[in-house]
């Protein structure tokens, strides 16, 4: 029985407050001068954060007078979206904020109401204390409300401050635009690892690599590499975009024209992503096979999840196939990254600089739509169902393959509209159902996941991947730490047996 209300009609106390900011002023609930500092806040890390006095009077609009600035320590301090601090006095609803957070990087806010603000920020190397105790820090990050009364993000000399989404791609261009200076060596490889319960299932590193490049190629259904070109031919691909990047890939859009115009698959997603190769791209190393083995797998079991009689869902990302190629970035994709590059910016090298023996694999993927942080919901009603669908997708996953994220930022989750009235899941044998309300919402990007399949567990080792736990900027980062400090004892223990869902929070419910 549906007893939500009618699509669309539905809206809480907060909906009406999001319905126009003229409305938000009348009721003196958002003054012109709080505004900014408040909203920049909700995705701002610990580094300080607005507190009300509390002598205030509620029926008067609040002024900076009203506030003073408090700062913390990540060490001993999560950095709660200051929203929510803020929610009991400035939304008296049920519901905190809904935002769309536009963080712009380490500088402070997008928002264009801050440009004039006194930027108190060095950024030419923050990187110097990049091992030292914050708590040994004085001057620890801090902001600074300008004459105008206009909020500014102040870089933390010894962390690393990320807008949230995707950290890797964030830091790598943060180090490559911003760092004149770099005193900043300690990048390490991740490793990836095949693990057994017990043992390590594969020693030696040659045999290893191997054993790992002849798995890649099993799951490509390939004996050895396909030219790039041949394989992913110009007149196969109809209405071809670069529609998003990460540290690692290039993302491309299209629909495949299978027998030259005769049989015609809908839009499919190229995640094209360099292989073994000794040139750095992105700021980053190319990854090995061992590396992208436990994405391959991961992305194979968790679509596979769709046609499971006992736990399935249709929540990950669905992939049609996996391809290994070798040799020169192709023309018509060339074309494609610069038509991106003119138009959106690209933070990625250019693909010319692949030689003709570079590896790539390919994921085909369905088009799953756009990314959350790009996303605004209708109502607080679809993202809490949007909510609901994500949380059981993962309580599939989990529940079949012990399944892991470790990376659920807003740009990991996509959104698409969809007709359908319900999203139906499995869970233990147990049909569910949620309503739509009008979006299908599909998790991708493996990277960091982990999952176990027959006693075997697939993931990349992030212990040993100091730049992971050392970003700040968001919540998001917290998070990784928070997830650390939760999992030592496991991991002193020796004991890979774990099955916690990390999520990082989506919205900003209360
Ligand atoms: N199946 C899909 N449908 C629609 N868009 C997609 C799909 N897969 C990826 N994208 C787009 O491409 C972007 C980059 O993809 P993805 O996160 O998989 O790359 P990545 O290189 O692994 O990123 P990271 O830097 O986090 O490692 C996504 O944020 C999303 O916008």
């Amino acid at each position: 029985m549906d007893y939500s209300l009618e699509d669309g009609k539905w809206s809480d106390p907060f909906d009406e407050l999001l319905d126009s900011r003229t409305k938000l002023r009348k009721m003196n609930i958002v003054t012109q001068s709080v505004r900014v500092p408040h909203n920049i806040d909700s995705s701002v890390e610990n580094s300080s954060f607005i507190e009300i006095k509390e002598t205030i009077h509620e029926d008067k609009p609040l002024t900076c007078e009203d506030c003073f600035i408090k700062v913390h320590c990540p060490s001993d301090s999560i950095s709660t979206p200051c929203d929510k601090r803020l929610g009991a006095v400035l939304f008296n609803c049920g519901l905190s904020p809904i935002t769309r957070l536009k963080l712009e990087g380490f500088e402070g806010s997008s928002d264009t109401d801050t440009k004039d603000a006194n930027i108190n920020v060095n950024v030419e190397n923050p990187f110097l204390n990049i091992n030292a105790s914050p708590n040994m820090c004085s001057n620890f990050g801090k902001r600074q409300l300008s004459k105008s009364y206009k909020m500014v993000t102040v870089v933390h000399p010894s962390s690393i401050v990320l807008k949230p989404g995707k950290w890797r791609k964030s830091l790598n261009n943060f180090i490559r635009t911003k760092i004149t200076e770099i005193n900043f060596n300690k990048k390490v490889e991740r490793s990836s690892i095949c693990q057994d319960r017990k043992s390590l299932v594969l020693k030696g590193e040659h045999k290893f690599k191997n054993k790992c490049e002849e798995e890649v190629l099993k799951y490509c259904d390939q004996s050895i590499p396909l030219p790039f070109n041949d394989a992913y031919e110009q007149n196969k691909l109809l209405n071809s975009i670069k529609i998003g990047e990460g540290a690692y890939g290039e993302v491309f859009l299209c629909s495949k024209n299978q027998n030259r115009l005769e049989k015609h698959i809908s839009n499919i997603v190229l995640k094209i992503i360099p292989l073994e190769g000794s040139t750095e791209i992105n700021g980053e190393k190319q990854k090995s096979f061992s590396q992208i083995l436990p994405e391959i797998i991961i992305t194979t079991k968790m679509s596979s999840l769709q046609t499971n009689k006992i736990n399935s869902t249709d929540g990950f990302v669905s992939i049609h196939k996996v391809s290994l190629v070798k040799g020169n970035y192709p023309q018509h994709f060339i074309k494609l990254w610069e038509k991106y590059d003119n138009e959106k910016g690209s933070e990625n090298d250019h693909p010319r600089l692949f030689g003709e023996n570079q590896l790539f694999v390919i994921l085909e993927l369905k088009f799953a739509g756009s990314d959350m942080a790009n996303f605004q919901f209708l109502n607080s009603e679809q993202s809490y169902y949007a909510l609901l669908q994500i949380i059981l997708a993962l309580a599939v996953g989990e529940e079949e393959y012990q399944f892991e994220h470790r990376d659920l930022h807003l740009g990991n989750i996509l959104i698409e509209y969809t007709n359908k009235k319900h999203i139906i899941f499995t869970l233990k044998n147990t049909h569910l159902t949620v309503l739509s309300k009008g979006v299908n919402m599909t998790i991708i990007d493996y990277t960091l996941s982990r999952i176990t399949i027959d006693s075997c567990c697939y993931f990349n080792d992030l212990s040993s991947d100091e730049e992971l736990f050392q970003a700040t900027g968001d919540y998001q980062y917290d998070v990784y730490r928070l997830m650390r400090n939760e999992l030592k004892p496991a991991r002193e223990a020796q004991s890979i047996s774990v099955s916690k869902v990390q999520l990082i929070p989506l919205l900003s419910l209360p």
